[in-house]
């Protein structure tokens, strides 16, 4: 089996330690760069973290935040943007740069809207944190969504997924940009989600995109999670 970064450690300091070294991956970005392109998912999962690299001493005005993928939902409660507002808020910084993917009030021209702004962006993005459903999805790269297949080869950077047992519509990350990031974490705090993480890897028959992504970036891939 390819061999990956892991970062295990209990789950309670999970989120400061995962916190400092992604902070160091974005202060080397803007270091090498001038700037740092850091795309974030959203769920429940990463909220602990977030709020840990809201603390760090970061030069925030040269970040760049987007979002990995969005829920097509009008309630602030379902949508990943609100994890990235509140975040923000915590760093008690102005003007930090945050892309939204709800920007049309219709599905198909806010996806294409959504595609214009990824085309402003570069095709490497710096960071890119994911997290992972325990039914292995990860971004919003569902393997039981019809379009899978196309996702997982579009060269669009956006593309729209709809899960069939997971609500909302979605609009996600490619597995093409997630894979061209110059750093991916794979965030999944808890022996539920390692486990998970493990029998995706361990199963020789099992469609995966974060299997995917150990096979074809495992380079760029550190994971970060916890035993207990
Ligand atoms: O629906 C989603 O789920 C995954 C995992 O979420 P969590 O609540 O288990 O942390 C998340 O990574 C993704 O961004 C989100 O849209």
């Amino acid at each position: 089996m390819v061999s990956i970064k892991k970062n295990l450690c209990a789950k309670d300091q999970l989120p400061t330690q995962a916190a400092k070294s992604l902070a160091s991956i974005i202060v080397a970005s803007v270091k090498n760069r001038g700037h740092c392109y850091c795309a974030l998912s959203g769920g429940s999962s990463p909220k602990p973290m977030l709020s840990a690299l809201a603390q760090e001493n970061l030069p925030w005005n040269d970040v760049s935040f987007l979002l990995v993928d969005e829920r097509w939902s009008n309630e602030a409660s379902q949508q990943n943007i609100s994890m990235i507002t509140e975040f923000v808020t915590q760093t008690g910084k102005q003007n930090i740069d945050v892309f939204s993917l709800l920007l049309e009030t219709e599905f198909e021209s806010n996806l294409a809207a959504c595609e214009q702004l990824a085309q402003s962006l570069p095709q490497q993005l710096d960071l890119v944190v994911l997290g992972m459903g325990l039914d292995g999805h990860t971004a919003s790269l569902f393997p039981d969504a019809e379009e899978y297949q196309s996702a997982m080869t579009s060269s669009q950077r956006y593309v729209s997924v709809t899960p069939p047992e997971a609500p909302h519509r979605r609009i996600s990350m490619s597995f093409d940009w997630i894979s061209r990031a110059r750093h991916v974490a794979l965030y999944i705090p808890g022996k539920d989600k390692l486990s998970c993480f493990e029998t995706i890897l361990n199963q020789s028959e099992s469609i995966s995109p974060i299997k995917e992504l150990v096979l074809q970036a495992p380079e760029k891939l550190t994971v970060f999670s916890s035993e207990d």
